[in-house]
């Protein structure tokens, strides 16, 4: 039994264009690039564990006015199709997108060189979450701990091996950020960063004054999707979209997957939330060895992000 699901585990992963997908996303892939998109869709766009979650719950907050009640429709999942998803029998991330009024906001893991081309053709607008590698790789780390469809990620210390050689779900960190980073200026991209969204805001004497504060990448959003609306809305955005809130709240916290898919009890879906926590996992020397690699992998890049808040 352990043997079978270990095999379950092992071959839930395989290869497009050297990147890491699940086998039934790869079985489907003719419909994922042929699939047509609209000049009105918004497509949120992440690396696993970037806080995709988190930036759909914002997107769709904004999207009803604020109105919590119309967020609670369905869980998050289901909210915005998830392109380049299959699990059969259940209908395809493609399907479900082909069955939504416009507009329609979209989501991906996909890395530019794998998206369908007629979202570039289309000029849709993108809203990229980056988050800093050291924590992706944590927050990877432990979910796939607790993600049972996916391989297990061994020890920390080999994991740290899998996740800077790129053989991960949707490949390489370095590969995807650049990716997105390179093409910002050319497409409508709203390049956010996880980091930022978490900053405090600071009063006169450096006291907190909340204990976060994306409303300032909020407001850029709003902006980013046409919208424009008042500062109690979006101050209800901020505290229905905190951490402490989504933790609890059944349509964001993966609480309603079965435990056979998501064992919560080996690590929360919502496990943290910070910035930093890669000081809790990483020896020196494992740091010292990533800030190298990370110098020759994104050299010629000028994106700076933040680790520590
Ligand atoms: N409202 C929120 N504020 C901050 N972090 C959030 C958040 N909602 C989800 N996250 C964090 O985002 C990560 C999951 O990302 P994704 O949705 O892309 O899978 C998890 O990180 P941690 O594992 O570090 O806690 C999760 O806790
Ligand atoms: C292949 C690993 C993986 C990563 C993320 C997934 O989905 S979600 O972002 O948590 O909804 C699924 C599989």
């Amino acid at each position: 039994m352990a043997l079978t699901t270990e095999l379950g585990r092992q071959l839930q992963l395989r290869e497009v264009g050297g990147i890491l997908l699940q086998a039934a996303t790869v079985d489907n892939w003719s419909e994922i690039q042929h699939f047509e998109a609209k000049p009105d869709d918004l497509l949120i766009c992440t690396y696993p564990k970037s806080g995709t979650t988190w930036i759909q719950e914002i997107v769709d907050m904004i999207e009803q006015n604020g109105d919590v009640a119309k967020c609670q429709r369905a869980i998050i999942q289901h909210r915005h199709p998830f392109i380049e998803w299959a699990r059969p029998p259940q209908p395809s991330g493609v399907e479900k997108a082909n069955t939504m009024p416009s507009p329609r906001t979209l989501r991906t893991h996909l890395p530019t060189q794998l998206l369908p081309p007629s979202f570039w053709e289309n000029n849709c607008k993108f809203l990229y979450v980056a988050r800093n590698a050291k924590d992706c790789m944590v927050s990877y780390y432990h979910f796939q701990r607790m993600n049972q469809v996916l391989p297990d990620p061994g020890t920390w210390e080999e994991y740290f091996e899998t996740f800077i050689s790129g053989k991960v779900g949707w490949g390489s960190w370095f590969d995807h950020v650049k990716g997105w980073w390179e093409i910002k200026d050319r497409y409508q991209v709203l390049f956010l960063f996880y980091e930022d969204m978490k900053r405090v805001s600071k009063g006169p004497s450096e006291e907190p004054l909340q204990t976060q504060d994306p409303k300032c990448e909020i407001q850029k959003v709003v902006q980013f999707m046409g919208k424009s609306l008042d500062e109690t809305v979006l101050d209800e955005i901020v505290q229905e979209t905190s951490f402490e809130k989504m933790k609890e709240n059944p349509m964001t916290n993966r609480s309603t997957v079965p435990k056979f898919i998501l064992d919560q009890s080996i690590s929360p879906f919502m496990r943290k939330g910070t910035v930093g926590d890669w000081k809790n996992h990483f020896t020196v020397a494992q740091n010292e060895r990533f800030d190298e690699i990370y110098r020759q992998k994104m050299e010629g890049i000028s994106i700076n992000f933040c680790m520590e808040l």
